[in-house]
C-alpha cells in the first residue's frame, strides 16, 4: 500500500497541496480525479520524488520512500518524455536497460507490450509518425517495461480511442491483480464506474474523498428515482424526504427510512399513476459531481 501522510506544498507562497493524506491500496485500481489545477500532477511528482514536499511523507508498505525504492516505480508523466524522432523500439530498449534489463530482455518485454497494444508492427517507426493515441500507448509501454512494483500514471487514458481504452484498462487491471498499487489521474468520469476500485478526489489541493468505490456507492444507497403521472413538487413538503432534484413529473430523492419510502409510494399511488419508483444507483461520476459541489 502506498500512503501519503499530511503532504503540503506551496509554490512561491501559493499553497497548492494543503495537508493531503490518502492511500493507494495494493491489488486495486485507484482513480485520482479533480479539476484542472487541483494538484494531481504535483502530488504524483512528489510521490515520484521529482518534487519535494514542504512537509509530510510518502510511504510504501509503511516504509518511507527513498531513492532505493523508487526505481521500482513505473511512471507516466504528464509531459510524456519519449523522443519524437527516434524509433519506438530503440527508445524502449534503452529505457529498459536503464531500469536494469538486458538488451535482449528489454527488447522481448517491449515487443510483448507493444503486441498487447496492437503496435508490434510499428516498433521500428519513429514515435512522431504514430497517431497521438498510439504515441500514448508507447508512453505507457515505457512505464511498464521493468514490471514496476507501483504504477503512477498521469492521464493515461487521454487521447485513446475506445479499443485502446480497453487495452489500457486490461493492462492496468492485470497490474492491480498482482497486488501492485496503481494510481492514475483522469478527467474521463465515464471511465470511473467501469475501472476504479478506489477513488481519491482532490479539489484546490485538499482531499475530499479517499474511499473504495463500494463505500462511496453505499453512501447513496437510500436514493430513489420517481416518475409519476403528474407534478412531483408535493414531495418537497413530505416528512422524511430530501429532494435532490425535481423536474416536472420526475424526482430524485433520499428517504430517511424504508417506512418513509413506503408511505410516499402509497401517497404517490393515491395521487395517480406511478411509472417508476426505483432505487437509484448513482454512478461514480454522479457522486464525484456531488462531492465537489
Ligand atoms: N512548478 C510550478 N511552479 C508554480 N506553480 C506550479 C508549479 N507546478 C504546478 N503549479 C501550480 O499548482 C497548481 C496545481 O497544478 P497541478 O499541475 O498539480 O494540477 P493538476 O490537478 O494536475 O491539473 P491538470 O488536471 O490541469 O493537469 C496549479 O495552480 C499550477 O499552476
Amino acid at each position: 500500500m502506498l500512503e501519503l501522510h499530511h503532504v503540503s506544498r506551496s509554490f512561491a507562497q501559493n499553497p497548492v497541496l494543503n495537508d493531503i493524506s490518502f492511500t493507494v491500496p495494493g491489488g486495486a485500481l485507484t482513480g485520482f480525479v479533480g479539476a484542472n489545477g487541483a494538484g494531481k500532477t504535483t502530488t504524483m511528482r512528489i510521490i515520484m520524488g521529482l518534487l519535494s514536499a514542504d512537509s509530510g511523507s510518502v510511504t510504501l508498505n509503511g516504509q518511507p520512500l527513498t531513492g532505493a525504492t523508487r526505481p521500482n516505480f513505473g511512471y507516466m508523466p504528464e509531459e510524456r518524455g519519449l523522443y519524437p524522432k527516434q524509433p519506438v523500439i530503440d527508445q524502449l530498449v534503452y529505457l529498459g536497460q536503464l531500469h536494469g534489463l538486458t538488451r535482449s530482455g528489454a527488447r522481448k518485454r517491449a515487443m510483448e507490450l507493444l503486441a498487447r497494444f496492437g503496435l508490434d508492427d510499428r516498433a521500428k517507426s519513429k514515435l512522431e509518425s504514430l497517431s497521438l493515441g498510439n504515441q500514448q500507448r508507447v508512453q505507457v509501454t515505457a512505464a511498464l517495461l521493468h514490471e514496476p512494483d507501483v504504477l503512477i500514471l498521469d492521464e493515461p487514458f487521454s487521447g485513446l480511442d475506445p479499443i485502446a481504452v480497453d487495452a489500457m484498462s486490461s493492462i492496468l487491471r492485470d497490474y492491480a491483480a498482482r497486488g501492485v498499487p496503481v494510481l492514475f489521474s483522469s478527467h474521463q468520469l465515464d471511465l470511473l464506474d467501469v475501472l476504479v476500485d478506489h477513488l481519491v478526489i482532490i479539489q484546490d489541493g485538499r482531499i475530499l474523498a479517499d474511499s473504495s468505490a463500494d463505500e462511496l456507492r453505499a453512501t447513496q444507497a437510500s436514493r430513489h428515482r420517481l416518475s409519476l403521472g403528474s407534478d412531483t413538487g408535493w414531495l418537497r413538503s413530505e416528512p422524511g424526504v430530501t429532494v435532490i432534484d425535481i423536474s416536472g413529473h420526475e424526482a430524485l430523492v433520499n428517504f430517511d427510512s424504508e417506512s418513509d419510502a413506503q408511505r410516499v409510494l402509497a401517497t404517490a399511488m393515491s395521487r395517480g399513476p406511478v411509472a417508476e419508483f426505483a432505487v437509484h444507483r448513482p454512478s461514480l461520476a454522479d457522486i464525484y459531481r456531488e462531492i465537489i459541489k
